[in-house]
């Protein structure tokens, strides 16, 4: 195991490890719960998720992601620390690292990312914009000289790029992704069912009938929560209809997200892109009818990529590859576009 490349997609809602040769070895929600007396780590990951909404007042649990960087620093060290050592067992371990993070992100904000990668004992790490690491992820041929655009919508930020030989283009990135999503359907399910609904309750609801473009399937889901007058528990039976009204706005600001960078374009990029349409990935891009939205707005075609949820891990693994590039001692950001030539 010493010697390993691995690479790693600190989500804020998953964390994702790739180790190298062997695809994607871990897929964990970013979560931890923490005793708030003796501020100790009850749980972590998967067993701190089925906790949401379900705790005593003496467990808070916790994001330590928030909008795609660190907000807390500690828990998230102890998130990314207790990820190695689950995939490296008992065995010495200190790998070269590559991290994904969203473009824009300030220089403190980076930092905080490879000071918590560092305290877990790595030997490199290198940084990859997450719009890169997804379009190497879904397949695209960055060597080719040709526009690409992409739009990666994950849990806390919705990342989006045109990528050209050079690298990326232009880009903008926004707070509005899947955690958005679930927050308007708590405020909708409130306002018109007087029902107090949890965090869990609304994703749940969101993956099973959600959409952003009308469905055929008249499906419903019934959703369970405290009313908001008597405090007693309450049902409602929600249908697609409402689902998409529910969403409409948020999944709104990031079409208009996308013409505003269209419309700032470089016009020779603006014939590939036209031509090749948009490429979605995260995992909020498996939302129903996202692809058929974003493709009436910005009048292209849209595709969805395979393992939209997994792109951005894939694509900073297949990145391993150029880590060598990257000679400082500190950290470097990875730049595949222009290795490739
Ligand atoms: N089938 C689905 N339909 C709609 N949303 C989904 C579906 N599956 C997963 N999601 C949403 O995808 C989001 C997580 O996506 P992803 O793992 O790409 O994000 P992340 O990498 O953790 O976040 P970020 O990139 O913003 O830091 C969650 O909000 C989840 O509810």
């Amino acid at each position: 195991m010493l010697g390993t490349d691995i690479a790693i997609d600190l989500g804020t809602s998953t964390v994702k490890i790739y180790l190298d040769g062997k695809g994607i070895i871990l897929n964990e929600p970013a979560i931890v719960a923490v005793n708030v007396e003796t501020d100790e780590v009850v749980a972590t990951g998967m067993e701190a998720y089925k906790m949401v909404g379900r705790t005593s007042d003496k467990i808070d649990v916790v994001h330590p992601l928030c909008n795609g960087v660190i907000s807390n620093f500690d828990l998230a060290q102890h998130l990314i620390s207790t990820y190695l050592k689950k995939i490296s067992g008992s065995k010495v371990f200190m790998p070269r690292v590559v991290v994904s993070v969203p473009c824009q992100i300030t220089e403190v904000e980076k930092r905080a990312v490879v000071d918590a990668i560092s305290a877990a004992g790595v030997r490199k790490i290198c940084l990859i914009e997450e719009p890169v690491a997804a379009a190497l992820g879904a397949g695209v041929n960055i060597a080719t000289p040709h526009g690409t655009l992409i739009v990666d919508i994950g849990g806390g930020t919705t990342d989006m790029a045109v990528l050209s030989l050079s690298g990326i283009a232009i880009s903008r990135s926004i707070k509005v992704a899947g955690n958005a999503f679930d927050e308007a359907v708590i405020k909708y399910i409130r306002k018109k069912y007087n029902l107090i609904i949890g965090h869990r309750t609304a994703e749940d609801a969101k993956i099973a009938i959600g959409c952003v473009y009308p469905r055929k399937e008249l499906v419903s889901h019934r959703v369970k929560g405290r009313n908001a007058m008597n405090g007693l528990p309450q049902w409602a039976d929600i249908s697609c209809d409402e689902m998409l009204e529910a969403l409409i706005e948020p999944a709104m600001q990031i079409v208009r997200t996308i013409q505003e960078m269209l419309e700032k374009t470089p016009p020779e990029l603006m014939g590939d892109v036209y031509s090749d349409g948009i490429i979605l990935t995260g995992g909020s891009a498996q939302l129903s009818g996202f692809d058929t939205l974003i493709s009436k707005k910005a009048k292209m075609p849209v595709h969805i990529a395979q393992d939209s949820q997994i792109c951005v891990a894939l694509g900073a693994g297949k990145a391993i590859q150029f880590i060598d590039d990257i000679q400082n001692k500190g950290y470097g950001i990875l730049n595949p576009l222009s290795a490739a030539y």
